[in-house]
């Protein structure tokens, strides 16, 4: 028995009228979803507004002494610039050990975290991807950034990035303008204090001033080119070194172009993002899944953007290494078998209304009322909110310095369907680490349309669906001679209409007896009479439903997170003079032991290798430092590397066989046989340690042990 359903439409009812661009209609029809080859989005394809900026927030966090810290990373060769000897180059940078060491515990984290307890496909493409693949995903027309040029200086500049770097300091100009004017002493000089008074009146801005650039710093994501242009007319924005007039805003394309094979004729670029890989992938992936829906793809690997300024070290860099996740899900069905399992998880949530509204604060809920009142789009985007903020925790990151904040409707991408980016903050203010958005069926589709190749579950039906649906039909034996070489575009043209299109078009065929349409790559407008065409709503029982998932993207740049947790774990002992600690969690930490003999002394040289290799066979990573240096400096020198744990041996360790085991953290020891202290720190440092959120928990424990 066929059973007439109604389905719901794809495209986010109400949303804008920029979620499907062609359409006429606010909300597109339910034939969209069901009918994946008549799906057609505009391929207006990416927007890409954002920026590493910081943004105002009354949150109070440490100060970081960041030239302290950037000389540590440099002097311990976490990571360099590239090409240093001859000068550099700005974006591009090299890691050493133990920033190597670094990012591979944190993407061996990623990848058991995500890929193995999720059981996603994990695939590895490539980097050099040819120019119709990124046509097609709008990238060659919009994966673009604003620039101005001073046409004095030729210096360049990130349209956003100046008109929030001007505005902000213009902020932080009046703020202690107004701190200042409080602070004149009575007693004063008239002359200086007119002086004084002038210059406070220079940097001084008016309440209202204050509060429209506090609106434009909240919403400075959300502006396109023009309206950036505007705002540098408006707030007289110039050149900050020189004073100098600069351009209007102009785009600038972020993609590297190179040509792939020695013909130079196949255009190629280095990609933006591992996601067109994957997404390219979709249907032997959903074999290798047995066709069974949901599932997820993942791929780590690196990517290449030429930012218009590079800065702020690892945070906007032109290579790095990005992990990537598309889970594709069911349109008509976006609950998460695991939500349940996350729900009770706090996040901090800065909503688009908020934003909107043009203030910062963040509100603590779970995710699961997040959901529930539609803040969060659906369960599976939740879900990977919260399993995203699962993960920055595990790796060291605090969560008071870490908020989920919403796109703006004007900064999404028009096929998406809600968005939120991971931010961390940093010396640098909140920097966006992970993006995580509903990209609806945007790239499935255009591909799909391009290509002519399905990318479509195919699901049997337990019931079968009468499906009312527009159809166009034409007469072959007419329509080829009559368009002949153009035939082709023509009915690719028609085969790719949305229903509510397929409505207007039937209608003006029965009004005017033809239809009148212009297609891409057919120089004048193409003209169809009724005698060639016909466009008809039919109804059909379908026994199988065919439809393009929709693809949630969780989407992780590793050096930002590597960068944003350093600062996070990065302190200073209060006692000591200026001896840094980095903090990590164990899990993470570049080297998990140290082993340090007394003094250079022979006789601890036995010990020392069998410590070293137990601990080799244990897994866990430990380094020698037999130096003569004292037990301290070593120790020191080690805090600032992160590592965790010190296994010192002594003369009693040559008669007992006892070692102690000092915690870098809280600088506490204990003493144990080296069969207790090896099976307590394989027990702290593995993936399945004890969490490290508490400090010396995992010390704790030992001691407790051992008892
Ligand atoms: N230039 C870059 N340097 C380092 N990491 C980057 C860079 N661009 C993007 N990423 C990382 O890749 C992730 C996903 O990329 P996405 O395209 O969402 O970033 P984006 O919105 O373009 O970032 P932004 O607006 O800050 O340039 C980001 O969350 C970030 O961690």
């Amino acid at each position: 028995m066929s059973v007439p359903q109604t389905i719901a439409c794809l495209s986010v009812p109400f949303r804008t009228s920029r979620s499907l661009v062609a359409c006429s209609r606010r909300v597109c029809c339910s034939s969209c979803l069901q009918l994946p080859a008549r799906l057609r989005f505009a391929s207006t394809g990416i927007v890409r507004i954002s920026s590493t900026k910081p943004k105002t927030s009354t949150m109070s966090v440490p100060t970081i002494d960041r030239d302290y810290l950037d000389g540590l990373l440099k002097r311990r060769f976490f990571f360099a610039p590239a090409f240093d000897i001859y000068g550099g180059v700005s974006g591009l940078y090299d890691y050493g050990p133990p920033g190597c060491a670094l990012q591979a515990n944190i993407v061996d984290v990623w990848r058991k975290h995500f890929v193995l307890e999720e059981d996603m496909l994990e695939v590895d493409c490539t980097m050099l991807t040819p120019y119709e693949v990124l046509k097609t995903s709008g990238h060659v027309d919009k994966f673009a950034d604003w620039m101005c040029r001073d046409p004095a200086t030729g210096e360049i500049f990130r349209v956003d990035h100046l008109v929030e770097e001007v505005l902000e300091s213009r902020l932080k100009g009046d703020k202690e303008a107004r701190g200042q004017a409080t602070e004149i002493p009575d007693g004063v000089e008239e002359k200086k204090r007119k002086k004084k008074v002038k210059e406070i009146k220079a940097v001084k801005l008016d309440d209202a001033v204050v509060a429209e650039y506090e609106e434009v710093l909240a919403k400075i994501d959300g502006y396109s080119g023009p309206e950036l242009g505007e705002l540098m007319k408006k707030y007289n924005i110039v050149n900050p070194a020189t004073g100098g007039p600069l351009s209007e805003p102009l785009e600038f394309n972020l993609m590297f172009e190179t040509a792939i094979g020695p013909s130079g004729q196949l255009k190629g670029y280095l990609r933006p993002e591992t996601a067109q890989g994957q997404f390219l992938n979709f249907s032997k992936l959903l074999d290798s899944n047995n066709t069974k829906m949901p599932f997820a793809s993942a791929s780590i690997g690196k990517s290449f953007r030429n930012e218009i300024s590079p800065r702020s070290g690892l945070l906007r860099v032109r290579e790095f290494l990005m992990a990537e996740i598309e889970h594709f899900v069911d349109p008509l069905n976006k609950s998460h078998p695991r939500f349940p399992e996350v729900s009770d998880t706090k996040l901090r949530l800065l909503s688009k209304t908020t934003q909107q509204a043009g203030r910062t604060e963040v509100t603590e809920v779970t995710i699961g009322e997040a959901v529930q009142t539609g803040l969060v789009d659906n369960e599976t985007l939740g879900y990977f909110l919260a399993r995203i903020y699962m993960f920055l925790i595990k790796i060291g990151v605090d969560h008071n310095r870490l908020r989920f904040r919403q796109h703006m409707a004007n900064e999404m991408a028009h096929y998406a369907a809600d968005c939120w980016d991971a931010e961390l903050h940093t010396s640098y203010g909140w920097i966006e680490c992970v993006g995580c958005a509903d990209r609806s069926a945007y790239d499935l589709t255009v591909h799909s349309n391009r290509t002519n190749e399905k990318l479509v579950v195919r699901q049997t039906l337990a019931e079968p669906l009468t499906v009312e649906a527009f159809e166009v039909e034409l007469d072959k034996k007419k329509f080829g001679p009559k368009f002949k070489k153009d035939g082709k575009k023509i009915e690719q043209f028609l085969t790719t209409r949305t229903q509510c299109e397929l409505e207007d078009l039937a209608k003006e065929l029965s009004e005017k007896l033809k239809i009148t349409a212009d297609v891409d790559g057919v120089a004048a407008p193409v003209e169809i009479e009724k005698s060639i065409i016909s466009i008809e709503k039919k109804t059909r029982l379908e026994h199988v439903r065919e439809y393009t998932p929709n693809v949630i993207e969780p989407s992780f740049g590793i050096g930002r997170i590597l960068y944003s947790m350093i600062e996070h774990n990065f302190w200073i002992r209060p006692e000591s003079d200026q001896r840094a600690v980095l903090s990590f969690p164990p899990v993470i930490a570049p080297t998990k032991v140290l082993l340090v003999p007394l003094s250079n002394n022979e006789a601890f040289e036995p010990l020392m290798k069998e410590l070293s290799r137990l601990l080799r066979r244990a897994g866990v990573p430990a380094k020698v430092d037999d130096s003569s240096a004292t037990i301290g400096r070593r120790y020191a020198r080690n805090d600032e590397l992160g590592t965790p744990f010190g296994i010192t041996v002594d003369f009693q360790s040559v008669q007992d066989r006892t070692v102690t085991l000092r915690e870098r953290d809280s600088t506490k020891q204990v003493r144990g046989t080296v069969e207790q202290i090896i099976t307590a720190v394989q027990r702290m440092v593995g993936q399945d340690a004890v969490p490290w959120e508490e400090g010396t928990k995992g010390l704790a424990s030992f001691e407790a042990a051992s008892e």
